[in-house]
Parts: C-alpha cells; structure tokens; sequence
C-alpha cells in the first residue's frame, strides 16, 4: 500500500504516446503508434507488477520512464519531473533503471564496465563513492556477494547480484526493473524480492517491475498493470485482482495472455478471410481504452473481452466500481 511520504504520485503517465523513430529518426510516415492512451498513476510505496505478452511494450514503457526515449513532457512525470529532459532525475539516482543495456555492463564510476572484464566485485562495489556503508554492507549480505570474485571467472547469476547490488547502491526513489532476476537462484530471487519490498514499505519507495517469472511474486507486488499491443488493458491492486480471479498470480495472467492471444488468432483469420495481409502492420489497431482523471488516481475500463465491461477506479489502497 502507498506510503504517505511523498504529497502527490510519483510516477504519472498521461496519454503516452510513443513511436519508435525510422532509419532517418523520425516515426515512419503513416506508422500506427506503438505505445498509445497509456495512463498509470503510482503512489510512494507502490510495487507494480508490469505484464504482457512478447512485444507488448513493457520494455518500452520503462525506457520511457527511465528517460531513454524522448517524449512530450507532460507524458512522463517521475517524482513530477520529465524522466528525459531532467537529466538530475538520473544523475542524482532518485530514479534508477537496471534492464536493456544494463544487462551487458556495470555503471561504475561514471563508465560502463562490460560485465565480463577482470576487475574484482569488491573493486566494483566499494568503488562507488557517496554510499552509505550500512546500505552497501545489508545489500552484500541480501545478495550474499563474496567481495574476492573476479568477475571473469565467476557464474552469471553470481556476476548478475554484483550487478544488481551495484544498481541498488543508491537509494532511489523510483526503481524501474526489466527482468533482472533471470539468472539467480530461488534463494537470491526471494531475498531480493523481500529486500525490495521492505524498500517500498519502509523509505516508500515505488517500483514498478516487468517480469514473466511469477515464481514467490504471489505476495509481492501491490499493484498489476497489465499491458497489450501498448496498450494498459488493466491496472488493479492486487487485492483487488486476487478478489476477482480467484487464481494465482500466474494462473490470472496466464489466463489473459490466453484470451489476448486467442482473439488475435481470429483476428488473423477474420483478415485472412477478408483477402487482407494476415499480420497487421506493427502496432495498427487495437483494444482497450484506459483513461486518467484529474484528482490524480487512474481509472481503467478492463477490456471487455478480459474482464468484462467494467469500470474501476484505483487508487493504491483501494478500489472503487464507478
Ligand atoms: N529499437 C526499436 N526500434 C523499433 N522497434 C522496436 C525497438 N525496440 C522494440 N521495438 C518493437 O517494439 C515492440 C515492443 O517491444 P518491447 O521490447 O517494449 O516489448 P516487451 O513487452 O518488453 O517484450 P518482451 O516481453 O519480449 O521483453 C516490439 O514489437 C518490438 O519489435
């Protein structure tokens, strides 16, 4: 539930829209937006589990907010400020993103080390300046980093908790995470995930975290936000989810991933049927219809054929039936 430390949300998006630019840098002429009519609200201490299927736009949607990709201002606020023209947001590392790029290097000192270089993780971690000692020494521990491993010679997943420990050295505000526990053991997964928690629980810090492993996530996030063809057909506590599906985590999202893919299948046909190219041109058309309201919560109408045609109102600790 959102910790009231901070007045007023922390993430905003609002009618995002977002083309990824052609060879000449530029959204090719005609080209259907990837990302469109993409409202969220988050609150400080809000834990937001981002779904969808391949290709949906997870990954685009948090290099947006991470600052990565140019959009209108008012599209994209992170502690009310414009990820992408603020560059402080970054440099200051109240926000932080670990996912893309990230994946292949360590930010260290202002460099980006390959992550396979000979360079010691104690080098690598006690060589950030400006950290509290008593952050470094609990996220050694959480991430249980033997501080004498040389990073050529160790394994991937012990490589990725130096990487992640290094992504978490400074106490951000807002955390953007693109699936960055693929390589580690259940044991380091689930310590991190209650590390992460506490860190929303205790400073309110916000996360928002796109993942396709639900494995030990069941208690996890305070919110879902689920998304398809760029498009945010849901956004619900998690209460509020559970109360409704009655399944596990994965079974629910399982259950929508089946539907949004079964429904393209007929649309493929209904095309086919019609003499038109079976695949659409990326991103042309789509469902769903999520809109903001002013007091600063999101309102979502679920897609009809998800849920039903019903209308919600979430704020992060409940949810209103409009
Ligand atoms: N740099 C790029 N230029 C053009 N199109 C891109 C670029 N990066 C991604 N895309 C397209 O944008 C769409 C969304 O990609 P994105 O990586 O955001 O999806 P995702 O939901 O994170 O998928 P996954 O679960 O597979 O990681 C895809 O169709 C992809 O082909």
């Amino acid at each position: 539930m959102g910790v009231k430390l901070n007045s007023g949300p922390t993430i905003e998006i609002n009618g995002l829209k977002f083309t990824y630019p052609g060879i000449n840098g530029h959204p090719p002429p005609g080209s259907k937006p990837l990302i469109e009519d993409f409202n969220l609200t988050l609150n400080a201490g809000d834990r937001c589990l981002l779904v969808g299927s391949n290709g949906a736009g997870k990954t685009t949607i948090l290099k947006i907010l991470g600052g990565k990709h140019m959009v209108e201002p008012h599209m994209v606020r992170v502690l009310g400020r414009s990820a992408f023209h603020d560059t402080a947001l970054t440099g200051s590392g109240d926000l932080s993103y670990l996912g893309g790029e990230w994946r292949r290097d360590v930010a260290f000192a202002g460099f980006d080390v390959p992550i396979q270089m000979d360079v010691s993780a104690d080098k690598l971690i006690n060589g950030v300046s400006g950290v509290d000692p008593q952050r470094r020494a609990e996220l050694i521990k959480v991430l249980d980093i033997d501080l004498s491993w040389r990073l050529h010679k160790v394994s991937d997943g012990q490589r990725r908790r130096v990487q992640i420990c290094m992504g978490l050295l400074k106490p951000y505000k807002v955390l953007l995470l693109d699936e960055i526990t693929v390589d580690l053991d259940v044991l380091a997964r689930a310590d991190l995930l209650k590390f992460l928690k506490k860190e929303c629980e205790e400073r309110g810090a916000t996360i928002i975290y796109a993942t396709h492993i639900f494995d030990g996530l069941e208690d996890w996030p305070s919110h879902i936000a689920y998304v398809a063809n760029g498009k945010l057909q849901l956004a619900l506590p998690m209460d509020r989810v559970k109360e409704m599906y009655k399944l596990s985590l994965m079974r629910t999202v399982e259950s929508w991933l089946r539907k949004e893919r079964d429904e393209e299948r007929k649309r493929r046909n209904e095309r086919k049927a019609k003499g038109l190219p079976e695949f659409e041109q990326q991103n042309e058309g789509s469902s769903g219809d999520v809109r903001a309201v002013n007091n600063g919560w999101a309102a979502g109408r679920l897609n009809s054929t998800i849920a039903g045609e019903e209308n919600f109102v979430f704020s992060s600790n409940r949810v209103l039936r409009q």
